[in-house]
């Protein structure tokens, strides 16, 4: 992980195609500390689709940290630093932020859990580019790569649905989604996630989350981002998952597509 940040604040600084060959050069050091490490995946996957959700669930169950670079880029919306108004303008009209300032707040993110005894990873929303996927394939080797899919007439629900606390931090959903397929196809019941009662008053949306955004950010993840499906299925890595329903459906699911058990799940269900 040390190697990890560190390599990775070397290519947000060195984004000419001179330091490109000096980054592959790199990538031998960064093998050294895939021998005895834990797990290293990345969840793939449209706006909407859950990636944060089963991402910090399954991180939660592996022991490593959930990194979402879309919360690193809120976190630093929110803070009112130098980056701030720059970073709303984008974020606001659904587009991407530069690969430099990911990998700056990414990196720093990686070395502040390394301070404090983190190694591995579960990143979501990271690479979201071809370009940030050979970034990170020049520092570490990825082990796994989950790509959640949803039709995308769900994924503008379920965006338009999202809700968080803006004091606990909890993310909920409102969206109750119920698709009749008909001609004997079966449908899709994804039933909401409703907060609890103390949360309620105190929802915020996103707002990047409004209708004419969602569809932006969806046109941009199908022109940038579907493409990093290709770069991991070619190296065998892409592990496809199509969510059946919500998340009572879909968490045993994963876990069987993944070969975990959740021992914690059993012992609720028996209790
Ligand atoms: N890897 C990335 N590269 C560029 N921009 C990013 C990246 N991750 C997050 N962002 C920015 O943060 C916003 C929110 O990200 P995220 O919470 O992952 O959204 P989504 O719900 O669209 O998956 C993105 O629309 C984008 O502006």
């Amino acid at each position: 992980m040390a190697i990890v940040h560190r390599l990775l604040r070397s290519a947000a600084a060195a984004f000419s195609p001179a330091a490109a060959a000096a980054r592959r050069g790199l990538s031998a050091l960064a093998a050294e500390q895939t021998l005895e490490r834990n797990v290293q995946w990345v969840f793939l996957g449209c706006p909407g689709v859950g990636k944060g959700t089963y991402a910090s669930r399954l991180s939660q169950l592996v022991g490593v940290p959930h990194i979402a670079t879309g919360d690193l880029v809120r976190e630093e919306l929110a803070s009112s630093g130098p980056l701030s108004q720059q970073l709303a303008e984008i974020v606001n009209q659904g587009k991407l932020v530069s690969d430099e300032i990911i990998m700056d707040l990414l990196s720093k993110r990686l070395e502040r859990g390394e301070t404090k005894g983190e190694s591995g990873f579960i990143l979501d929303g990271f690479p979201r580019t071809v370009g940030q996927a050979e970034i990170l394939e020049g520092v570490t080797e990825i082990d796994l790569v989950v790509n959640l899919k949803l039709r995308e007439d769900v994924l503008l629900e379920k965006c338009l649905g999202r809700r968080t606390c803006s004091q606990c931090g909890g993310n909920f959903n409102i969206a109750s989604i119920n698709v009749d397929e008909g001609n004997g196809k079966p449908g899709m019941y994804m039933p909401p996630l409703l907060p609890p009662a103390n949360c309620m008053s105190k929802l915020i949306i996103r707002a990047d989350d409004t209708e004419e955004v969602v569809k932006k950010r969806l046109d941009i993840y199908n022109e940038l981002s579907r493409p990093v499906e290709e770069f991991y299925r070619k190296r065998g890595k892409l592990l496809e998952f199509d969510l059946p329903g919500g998340i009572p459906e879909s968490w045993p699911k994963l876990l069987q597509a993944l070969n975990i058990e959740d021992h914690e799940d059993k012992q609720c269900a028996v209790a």
